[in-house]
């Protein structure tokens, strides 16, 4: 079996030698510009065009969770990958507990006002404030698939109530379930501290606008975890400064580096990360990577398929 790899910023000899030892018989090689050598499978990531188009692979995997960068580049070359190539993503392989530790971290610190007390801080004032009550404190999740499951499990045990908005309806224990655009309102009529995991998709990208932070209860929060693309930032900075908002922590932005000039840098209520919120661990997608193909070459299922038509 051979399988070709290409990352632009991955350790390769490191993958390629973990790929060798965890799938028996397999030749693992670095795809370079003009090989156009027999391959079986692809592990890619913002691949040239020319790395998959032509081949006649059994499957494709992308070497992370969102698939949105290689789905908007098969809009623009179709030819890249046919729809009889199956298209997998990284299904959790550790990024969950890393969505988990950043979630709960934050929704911590805004719970127990270490906002204000940092705030405080800046100007040496010694001031107890109220504390806040769960039950006010209701946390709302967009998109509630892999990470977004994982993150409601973590949440769970601190007793805030959680709810959830997907597609489909959801059944996840001490989690309220909204489903679809209808039911959307009334998830975020009482969601407090908004998460987002949604999937950049024609359907999300731009959800969180002025419109949809308008429909959260006065001195809310926001968490984007996703993509940039969904968040309109100039309405984000709209809605904080008029005090819809009370906080925001982001780790993806509309452009990535984010520019020197944007205001997010400097605003005091606008936390941020450089979109690190959870990473490939490549042990962990090296292992998920293996038991797929295992199961691939077997003629059995597996989970992780990308719906090319969904979009996620
Ligand atoms: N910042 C970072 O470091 C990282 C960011 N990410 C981002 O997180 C995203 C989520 O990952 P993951 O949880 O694995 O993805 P999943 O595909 O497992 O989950 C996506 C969720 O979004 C819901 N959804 C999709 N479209 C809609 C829609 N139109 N309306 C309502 N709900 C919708 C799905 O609903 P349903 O369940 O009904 O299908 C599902 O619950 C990734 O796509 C990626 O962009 C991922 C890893 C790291
Ligand atoms: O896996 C993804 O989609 C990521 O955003 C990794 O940072």
């Amino acid at each position: 079996m051979d399988i070709i790899f290409y990352h632009p910023t991955f350790d390769t000899p490191y993958w390629i030698k973990a790929l060798s030892t965890a799938i028996p018989g397999a030749r693992v090689r670095e795809w370079k510009r003009g090989d156009n050598e027999h391959a079986d499978y692809a592990l890619v990531w913002h691949p040239p065009v020319e790395m998959l188009q032509g081949r006649n692979l059994k499957a494709v995997f992308a070497l992370g969770a969102g698939v949105d960068s290689i789905l908007s580049k098969l809009k623009a070359h179709p030819e890249m990958l046919p729809e009889h190539i199956p298209l997998f993503r990284l299904e959790d392989t550790g990024m969950g507990q890393q969505m988990q530790e950043y979630a709960v971290s934050q929704v911590l610190h805004w719970f127990r006002r270490f906002d204000d007390y940092h705030a405080l801080k800046q100007q040496s004032r010694w001031e107890p404030l109220a504390d806040y009550q769960r039950e006010d404190f209701t946390v709302g999740l967009l998109g509630a698939g892999v990470l977004g499951s994982k993150v409601a499990e973590a949440l769970a045990p601190w007793g805030f109530p959680l709810r959830c908005w997907s597609r489909t309806r959801k059944t996840y224990p001490g989690v309220e379930s909204f489903a679809g655009h209808d039911e959307l309102p009334a998830f975020l009529k009482g969601t407090r501290v908004l998460i987002n995991l949604l999937p950049n998709t024609a359907e999300t990208v731009g959800i969180i606008n002025q419109d949809l932070l308008n429909q959260l209860p006065d001195q809310s929060y926001v968490m984007n975890l996703a993509r940039g693309v969904h968040l309109v930032e100039a309405d984000l900075l709209k809605a904080l400064d008029s005090g819809k908002l009370k906080g925001a922590m982001l780790d993806v932005y509309s452009r990535e580096p984010l520019p020197e000039e944007s205001p997010l840098w400097a605003h005091p209520r606008v936390a941020m990360t450089p979109h690190i919120a959870a990473v490939t661990r490549p042990a962990e997608a090296v292992d998920y990577i293996a038991r797929t193909i295992a199961l691939l070459e077997q003629g059995k299922a597996a989970t992780g398929q990308v719906d090319r038509q969904r979009g996620y």
